[in-house]
Protein backbone atom coordinates (compact mmCIF):
# COMPACT_ATOMS: atom_id res chain seq x y z
CA UNK A 1 0.00 0.00 0.00
CA UNK A 2 1.15 3.45 -1.08
CA UNK A 3 3.08 5.38 1.81
CA UNK A 4 3.50 2.63 4.09
CA UNK A 5 6.71 0.41 5.51
CA UNK A 6 5.16 -3.22 5.12
CA UNK A 7 3.06 -4.65 7.78
CA UNK A 8 5.53 -7.09 9.06
CA UNK A 9 7.59 -4.72 10.35
CA UNK A 10 4.75 -2.68 12.09
CA UNK A 11 4.78 -2.56 15.79
CA UNK A 12 1.64 -2.57 16.96
CA UNK A 13 0.88 -2.49 20.80
CA UNK A 14 -2.13 -2.71 23.18
CA UNK A 15 -2.24 -0.49 26.26
CA UNK A 16 -2.56 -3.07 28.72
CA UNK A 17 -4.35 -0.82 31.54
CA UNK A 18 -6.58 0.03 28.71
CA UNK A 19 -7.92 -2.72 26.82
CA UNK A 20 -8.77 -1.93 23.59
CA UNK A 21 -6.29 0.59 22.99
CA UNK A 22 -4.11 -0.02 20.21
CA UNK A 23 -1.20 2.11 18.85
CA UNK A 24 0.82 1.43 16.04
CA UNK A 25 4.25 3.17 16.10
CA UNK A 26 4.65 4.71 12.78
CA UNK A 27 4.38 2.42 10.47
CA UNK A 28 4.48 5.24 7.57
CA UNK A 29 7.17 5.93 5.23
CA UNK A 30 8.37 9.79 4.45
CA UNK A 31 6.72 9.97 1.78
CA UNK A 32 3.71 8.37 2.84
CA UNK A 33 3.58 11.22 6.13
CA UNK A 34 4.70 14.10 3.43
CA UNK A 35 1.51 12.89 1.35
CA UNK A 36 -0.86 12.85 3.94
CA UNK A 37 0.14 16.15 5.16
CA UNK A 38 -0.07 17.64 1.57
CA UNK A 39 -3.61 16.66 1.54
CA UNK A 40 -4.79 17.97 5.32
CA UNK A 41 -3.63 21.71 4.35
CA UNK A 42 -3.38 21.82 0.31
CA UNK A 43 -6.74 19.59 -0.09
CA UNK A 44 -9.06 18.69 2.38
CA UNK A 45 -9.06 22.68 3.45
CA UNK A 46 -10.92 23.20 0.38
CA UNK A 47 -14.50 24.03 -0.15
CA UNK A 48 -17.10 22.86 -0.08
CA UNK A 49 -15.76 20.24 2.79
CA UNK A 50 -16.52 22.17 6.34
CA UNK A 51 -13.89 24.30 8.49
CA UNK A 52 -14.14 26.19 11.34
CA UNK A 53 -12.82 29.24 9.04
CA UNK A 54 -15.78 28.97 6.60
CA UNK A 55 -18.14 31.20 8.81
CA UNK A 56 -14.76 33.79 9.72
CA UNK A 57 -14.81 35.84 6.50
CA UNK A 58 -11.32 35.30 6.13
CA UNK A 59 -11.57 33.56 2.48
CA UNK A 60 -12.98 34.79 -0.33
CA UNK A 61 -15.81 32.74 -2.33
CA UNK A 62 -12.97 32.48 -5.18
CA UNK A 63 -9.65 31.76 -2.98
CA UNK A 64 -8.75 29.00 -1.00
CA UNK A 65 -6.96 28.94 2.39
CA UNK A 66 -3.54 26.98 2.01
CA UNK A 67 -3.01 29.34 -1.22
CA UNK A 68 -3.93 32.56 0.55
CA UNK A 69 -1.39 31.77 3.20
CA UNK A 70 1.37 30.89 0.59
CA UNK A 71 0.73 34.19 -1.35
CA UNK A 72 0.80 36.72 1.27
CA UNK A 73 2.99 34.63 3.94
CA UNK A 74 0.01 35.31 6.52
CA UNK A 75 0.79 33.06 9.46
CA UNK A 76 -2.11 34.83 11.01
CA UNK A 77 -4.76 32.81 8.57
CA UNK A 78 -2.57 29.93 8.55
CA UNK A 79 -2.80 29.84 12.40
CA UNK A 80 -6.89 29.94 12.39
CA UNK A 81 -7.39 27.00 10.63
CA UNK A 82 -8.45 24.20 13.50
CA UNK A 83 -10.49 21.74 11.52
CA UNK A 84 -12.10 20.51 9.01
CA UNK A 85 -14.58 17.64 8.32
CA UNK A 86 -15.01 15.10 5.51
CA UNK A 87 -17.75 13.02 5.10
CA UNK A 88 -21.04 12.80 7.57
CA UNK A 89 -20.10 16.45 9.03
CA UNK A 90 -19.54 16.29 12.43
CA UNK A 91 -21.87 19.07 14.16
CA UNK A 92 -20.03 20.16 17.36
CA UNK A 93 -23.01 21.69 18.40
CA UNK A 94 -25.85 18.50 18.63
CA UNK A 95 -23.25 16.26 17.87
CA UNK A 96 -25.96 14.50 15.95
CA UNK A 97 -24.83 13.22 12.29
CA UNK A 98 -27.98 14.30 9.40
CA UNK A 99 -27.86 13.11 6.01
CA UNK A 100 -28.27 15.96 4.72
CA UNK A 101 -25.10 17.42 5.91
CA UNK A 102 -22.86 14.95 4.12
CA UNK A 103 -19.70 15.60 1.63
CA UNK A 104 -17.55 13.55 -0.40
CA UNK A 105 -15.27 11.23 1.43
CA UNK A 106 -12.09 11.30 -0.08
CA UNK A 107 -10.95 7.88 -1.86
CA UNK A 108 -7.45 7.98 -0.67
CA UNK A 109 -8.53 8.50 2.68
CA UNK A 110 -11.01 5.62 2.54
CA UNK A 111 -8.29 3.23 1.07
CA UNK A 112 -5.50 4.02 3.85
CA UNK A 113 -7.90 3.53 6.31
CA UNK A 114 -9.62 0.24 5.02
CA UNK A 115 -5.59 -0.61 4.58
CA UNK A 116 -5.16 -0.10 8.18
CA UNK A 117 -7.96 -1.71 9.57
CA UNK A 118 -7.73 -4.65 7.41
CA UNK A 119 -4.65 -5.53 8.48
CA UNK A 120 -5.56 -5.41 12.17
CA UNK A 121 -8.20 -7.63 10.98
CA UNK A 122 -11.28 -5.24 10.96
CA UNK A 123 -12.37 -6.28 7.59
CA UNK A 124 -15.91 -4.32 7.09
CA UNK A 125 -14.76 -1.10 8.54
CA UNK A 126 -16.28 1.45 6.29
CA UNK A 127 -14.84 5.16 6.33
CA UNK A 128 -17.45 7.53 6.46
CA UNK A 129 -16.69 10.38 9.06
CA UNK A 130 -13.49 12.71 9.87
CA UNK A 131 -12.44 15.33 11.85
CA UNK A 132 -9.23 16.63 10.67
CA UNK A 133 -7.76 18.72 13.66
CA UNK A 134 -4.72 21.40 13.01
CA UNK A 135 -3.06 21.66 16.49
CA UNK A 136 -0.42 24.91 16.91
CA UNK A 137 1.96 24.55 20.03
CA UNK A 138 -0.26 25.61 22.55
CA UNK A 139 -3.80 23.88 20.74
CA UNK A 140 -4.86 21.60 23.41
CA UNK A 141 -8.75 19.51 22.86
CA UNK A 142 -10.66 19.15 26.51
CA UNK A 143 -11.77 15.56 27.47
CA UNK A 144 -14.72 14.30 25.63
CA UNK A 145 -16.04 11.22 24.37
CA UNK A 146 -16.97 10.34 20.52
CA UNK A 147 -20.64 8.92 21.19
CA UNK A 148 -22.47 10.29 17.75
CA UNK A 149 -21.51 7.17 15.59
CA UNK A 150 -24.32 4.74 15.42
CA UNK A 151 -22.30 1.56 15.54
CA UNK A 152 -20.05 1.72 18.62
CA UNK A 153 -18.73 -1.72 17.78
CA UNK A 154 -16.64 0.20 14.95
CA UNK A 155 -13.43 1.15 15.80
CA UNK A 156 -11.80 4.61 15.72
CA UNK A 157 -8.75 5.43 13.82
CA UNK A 158 -6.79 8.12 14.51
CA UNK A 159 -3.31 9.08 12.61
CA UNK A 160 -0.70 11.88 13.41
CA UNK A 161 1.60 14.10 12.11
CA UNK A 162 3.91 16.33 12.89
CA UNK A 163 4.37 17.71 16.60
CA UNK A 164 4.34 15.39 19.38
CA UNK A 165 1.12 15.25 21.50
CA UNK A 166 0.70 14.21 24.87
CA UNK A 167 -2.96 12.03 24.44
CA UNK A 168 -4.41 11.27 27.34
CA UNK A 169 -7.19 7.98 27.57
CA UNK A 170 -9.04 7.22 30.93
CA UNK A 171 -12.33 5.23 31.04
CA UNK A 172 -15.97 5.55 30.73
CA UNK A 173 -16.62 7.76 33.92
CA UNK A 174 -14.75 11.49 33.80
CA UNK A 175 -13.23 10.45 37.41
CA UNK A 176 -11.23 7.45 35.86
CA UNK A 177 -7.19 8.16 36.23
CA UNK A 178 -6.27 8.47 32.46
CA UNK A 179 -3.25 6.42 31.15
CA UNK A 180 -0.70 9.45 29.56
CA UNK A 181 0.50 8.35 25.93
CA UNK A 182 2.74 10.32 23.55
CA UNK A 183 1.58 10.22 19.84
CA UNK A 184 4.42 11.14 17.56
CA UNK A 185 4.22 12.01 13.79
CA UNK A 186 2.99 9.23 12.01
CA UNK A 187 1.83 7.04 14.73
CA UNK A 188 -1.60 5.51 14.71
CA UNK A 189 -4.15 4.98 17.53
CA UNK A 190 -6.84 2.36 17.12
CA UNK A 191 -9.99 3.30 19.63
CA UNK A 192 -11.67 0.02 20.19
CA UNK A 193 -13.81 -2.31 22.42
CA UNK A 194 -13.70 -1.03 25.99
CA UNK A 195 -11.72 2.30 25.01
CA UNK A 196 -13.82 3.35 21.93
CA UNK A 197 -16.34 5.08 24.22
CA UNK A 198 -13.66 6.06 26.96
CA UNK A 199 -12.96 9.90 28.02
CA UNK A 200 -9.75 11.17 26.08
CA UNK A 201 -8.31 14.85 25.03
CA UNK A 202 -4.98 16.04 24.25
CA UNK A 203 -3.66 18.66 27.10
CA UNK A 204 -0.17 19.49 25.41
CA UNK A 205 1.52 19.60 22.25
CA UNK A 206 5.46 19.17 22.67
CA UNK A 207 8.01 20.32 20.01
CA UNK A 208 10.56 17.75 19.15
CA UNK A 209 13.59 17.60 17.32
CA UNK A 210 13.22 14.79 14.84
CA UNK A 211 11.91 15.26 11.54
CA UNK A 212 9.76 11.75 10.88
CA UNK A 213 8.76 13.05 7.30
CA UNK A 214 12.55 13.47 6.09
CA UNK A 215 14.91 12.17 4.31
CA UNK A 216 12.86 10.25 1.55
CA UNK A 217 13.86 6.58 0.36
CA UNK A 218 13.82 6.64 -3.10
CA UNK A 219 12.88 3.24 -2.87
CA UNK A 220 9.35 3.97 -2.05
CA UNK A 221 9.11 6.14 -4.77
CA UNK A 222 8.71 2.66 -7.19
CA UNK A 223 5.18 2.26 -8.22
CA UNK A 224 3.18 5.31 -7.25
CA UNK A 225 -0.13 4.58 -8.51
CA UNK A 226 -2.02 6.98 -10.51
CA UNK A 227 -4.09 8.54 -7.98
CA UNK A 228 -1.07 9.41 -5.90
CA UNK A 229 1.17 11.02 -8.52
CA UNK A 230 0.39 14.43 -8.87
CA UNK A 231 0.75 15.14 -4.69
CA UNK A 232 3.86 12.69 -4.68
CA UNK A 233 5.57 14.83 -7.32
CA UNK A 234 4.86 17.81 -4.71
CA UNK A 235 6.34 15.57 -1.43
CA UNK A 236 9.12 14.80 -3.44
CA UNK A 237 10.23 18.29 -4.64
CA UNK A 238 12.22 19.65 -1.60
CA UNK A 239 11.34 23.30 -2.35
CA UNK A 240 8.08 22.99 -3.32
CA UNK A 241 7.38 20.69 0.16
CA UNK A 242 9.07 23.29 1.58
CA UNK A 243 6.34 25.27 3.09
CA UNK A 244 4.74 21.78 4.00
CA UNK A 245 7.60 20.85 6.12
CA UNK A 246 7.79 24.27 7.75
CA UNK A 247 3.87 23.89 8.86
CA UNK A 248 4.75 20.49 10.20
CA UNK A 249 7.60 22.03 12.30
CA UNK A 250 5.61 23.74 14.49
CA UNK A 251 1.90 22.10 14.35
CA UNK A 252 0.30 18.92 14.62
CA UNK A 253 -1.89 17.26 12.12
CA UNK A 254 -4.20 14.85 13.23
CA UNK A 255 -6.99 12.81 10.83
CA UNK A 256 -9.74 10.98 13.03
CA UNK A 257 -11.84 8.81 10.81
CA UNK A 258 -15.51 6.94 12.21
CA UNK A 259 -17.68 4.80 10.61
CA UNK A 260 -21.17 6.06 11.21
CA UNK A 261 -23.09 3.64 9.72
CA UNK A 262 -24.25 0.08 11.20
CA UNK A 263 -23.58 -3.08 8.75
CA UNK A 264 -25.83 -3.04 6.42
CA UNK A 265 -27.95 0.45 6.97
CA UNK A 266 -27.86 2.49 4.13
CA UNK A 267 -28.49 6.08 5.44
CA UNK A 268 -29.31 8.21 8.37
CA UNK A 269 -32.78 9.46 8.85
CA UNK A 270 -33.00 13.15 8.00
CA UNK A 271 -34.99 14.52 11.48
CA UNK A 272 -33.59 13.03 14.13
CA UNK A 273 -30.70 10.96 12.94
CA UNK A 274 -32.71 7.45 13.90
CA UNK A 275 -31.38 4.38 11.24
CA UNK A 276 -32.94 3.24 8.46
CA UNK A 277 -31.85 -0.20 7.33
O1 LIG B 1 -5.80 14.83 18.27
C1 LIG B 1 -6.02 13.71 18.71
O2 LIG B 1 -5.12 12.86 18.87
C2 LIG B 1 -7.42 13.32 19.14
C3 LIG B 1 -8.52 13.99 18.37
C4 LIG B 1 -9.87 13.56 18.86
O3 LIG B 1 -10.01 12.99 19.90
C5 LIG B 1 -11.08 13.85 18.07
O4 LIG B 1 -11.00 14.47 16.99
O5 LIG B 1 -12.17 13.41 18.49
FE1 LIG C 1 -11.98 12.21 20.16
Amino acid sequence: MFGFKHPKTWEVFEIVERPGLIIIKNPFTSIGQRYWTVKCLEEYSKKPNKTNIDTLNLVPENKEWWEMCQNNNNVLLLKKLRWVTLGYHHNWDTKVYNEQDKGKFPKDLTDMTVFVASTLGYTNFNPEAAIINYYHMDSTLSGHTDHSEKDLEAPLFSFSFGQTAIFLLGGKSKDDKPTPVFLRSGDIVVMSKESRLAYHGVPKILQIDSRYWDPIDENDLCYIGKDYRDVVNICKDESLWKPFGNYLSHSRININVRQVLSRGQKRLNSENAEEVT
